[in-house]
Formats: C-alpha cells, structure tokens, sequence
C-alpha cells in the first residue's frame, strides 16, 4: 500500500519570460522523512519552494501538499505547515514576542508553552524589538513562527544562516524529534554538512534540473574512495585503462594514485600484477560528492580547469518513486 505523499511535485516547469529557472522537475517526501534539497546559489531552490506554496505560479505542472492542490488549496495548506522563507519580512517595530502574538492569532491563537518550549531550546530573545535583532535572533524568530502550531509538515529555506553551531544543533535536534513523531521536513540549503548531519533522502538541483535523488545512507556507501598504490618500479597510467569503478589515476614514479568505487578486486588484480609493495585506501567525503556533482560550476568559477564536466552524471537518473 503507498501512503500519499506530504510533499509531491510534479514535472514543474517555471520560466521567467525567456530564461527557465526550474525545468521538469519532480519528487515526492513521504510522511516522517527529512529531505535535503541542495544546490548552489541560482540553481532553483526557492523558485521550487515558491511554487509548492502557490507564492508564484508554476509555468506547467502541478504540486500538491498533504493531499491537497498547491493553487485550489492553498489557504488550508499554509493554515496546516509550517515555511521559513529566505527572506522573512518582518514589522521593525514589534518585539519578537508581539510578532508572534501577531502571526499566531492569524491562525487562530498561539500555543505559548509551545513558543515557550522553542525559544529555550534555541535560546532566543523574544523581548527585543525586531529592528534590534542581531541577524541570528531574527532566524530564531522565523524558526518559532515555522514550528510554533506544531504543523505536519514544514518547509525550511535555508534556515541555518547566522546560527551558531550549538544552536544548529539543537535545531537539528528538533527536526529529528518532528520526523520521528511523524512530521514531514523540507529542507533547502547549500551545504552538504548540514544535510548529511541531518536528512534521510537529499534532492541534488542545478541549473534547474533535478540531477539527483539519493538516500542520504546509499550516498555514503556510493561515496568514492581514494586509493594509494607503492609499487618496486614505476607502472604507466595506461596499465588501470578501462579498470572497472577507476577513475583519475595519477602517477608519480612508483607511486600510484586513483579514485574508485564499488568493490576494490580488479584495482588489486592489476596492482598484483605488477609487484606492489603497499596498498592504502581512505574514503572521500561527502563534500567531495557535492563537488563531483557541481563541478562544472567549479570550473566556470576557476577552480580547477583540468577536468571537463562530465561526471555529475555518474549519479545517475533522478529517482522516480
Ligand atoms: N522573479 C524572477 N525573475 C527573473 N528571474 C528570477 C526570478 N526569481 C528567480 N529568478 C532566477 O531563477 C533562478 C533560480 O532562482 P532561485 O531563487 O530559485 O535559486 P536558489 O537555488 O534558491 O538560489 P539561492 O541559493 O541563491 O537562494 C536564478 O537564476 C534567479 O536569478
């Protein structure tokens, strides 16, 4: 039996006049899960945000919300989740505490040992007037007003900016808690670091397009390894042509260096072939995936003008289900 989805995007396409900033891209967030939707600045995370809340009109295809139509319904499904924007608007003039009195009685009420609750947690100053507030306080407050009428799900535009890590990580907590008790977490935002400590599924997006869709544990297990070869006498490049799994192999006199993935057997088959004294391995983090899967931007940045851009698509087809 498949549950609906809490979140369903599908096949949306937005377009501003000639330029496309979303294009054909669809995925679905089930019912406790945390998904991680990453991608470099411009690459479409709020323009996908945006449509899924009807705060723009997606130029074809649909998106849907606890079962309901991101256009037909979207008064109760702002009334039922929770959304911290990228760029919360806020009054100058009202305290922290008067902005939430304000933005709670829009939905009927505020559940003060709730807002209670969350600001200890995040240690927050709710006495201050907004125009006061340092840049962090001002996300906490935009965190509270998120989660504050303990919505079944809740959208999060890049909330970790200006926090400090202890409270990131209470924040983090706080998602774990909310997934676990069956909440559903979208969460959008350029750093691997804060998706990999915290989501189940990750959504890589560039230049529009969905590239990828991976559970955040078959990431890891898929992440390359580097490997480190000494041999007796120096062995020619060409020797681990068309080995399977082995990428960018570098020689410097005996020592051989390579990137692989998926088992190390015929990388030892060749190494044993041609008298090796020591074998060393170590994984490459996650954010060297993210890299791979953004690297021609890296490159368009002047980074590294060695390597063409053909390797973001090792990953492989976006996920369908
Ligand atoms: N109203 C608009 N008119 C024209 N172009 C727009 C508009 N809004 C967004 N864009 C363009 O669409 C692309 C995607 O923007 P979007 O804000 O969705 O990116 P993002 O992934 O959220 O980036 P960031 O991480 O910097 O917030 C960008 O190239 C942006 O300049």
């Amino acid at each position: 039996m498949t549950e609906t989805p809490v979140i369903e995007v599908d096949r949306l396409t937005k377009r501003y006049g000639s330029f496309t900033a979303v294009e054909d891209v669809s995925f679905e967030i089930h019912r406790g899960e945390i998904f991680g939707f990453l991608g470099p600045n411009g690459a479409g995370k709020s323009t996908t945000i945006r449509s899924i809340l009807d705060l723009i009109r997606p130029t074809s295809g649909h998106c849907r919300v606890l079962g309901l139509d991101s256009r037909r319904d979207a008064v109760e499904i702002h009334r039922r989740i929770g959304f911290l924007p990228s760029d919360l608007a806020l009054y100058p003039n009202l305290t922290g505490r008067q902005t939430l009195e304000y933005l709670g009685n829009l939905r009927g009420g505020v559940d003060w040992t709730r807002v209670d609750e969350l600001t200890e947690r995040l240690a927050a100053d709710l006495s201050k007037k907004v125009r006061e507030y340092s840049s962090g306080n001002r996300q906490k407050l935009g965190i509270i007003q998120a989660l504050m009428h303990r919505p079944e799900a809740v959208i999060l535009d890049e909330p970790i900016t200006g926090l400090d890590p202890l409270v990131q990580l209470e924040f983090h907590s706080m998602l774990r808690e909310m997934a676990d008790a069956g909440g559903t977490v979208f969460l959008s935002s350029h750093t691997i670091s804060e998706v990999e400590r915290v989501a189940d599924r990750v959504a890589f997006i560039r230049r529009g397009h969905l590239i990828a869709v991976e559970r955040m544990s078959e990431l890891q297990d898929k992440a390359l390894r580097r490997i480190k070869l000494e041999f007796a006498a120096p062995v020619p490049a060409s020797a681990f042509d068309g080995v399977d799994g082995v990428h960018e192999v570098s020689v410097d006199g005996p020592t051989v260096t390579a990137q692989f993935e998926g088992s190390m057997a015929p990388l030892l088959t060749i190494a044993t072939a041609h008298d090796v004294l020591s074998v060393s391995s170590a994984s490459v983090d996650l954010d060297e995936i993210f890299l791979e899967f953004y690297r021609d931007e890296v490159v368009a940045a002047g980074d590294d003008p060695d390597e063409p851009g053909e390797r973001g698509a090792r990953a492989g087809a976006p996920e369908t289900a």
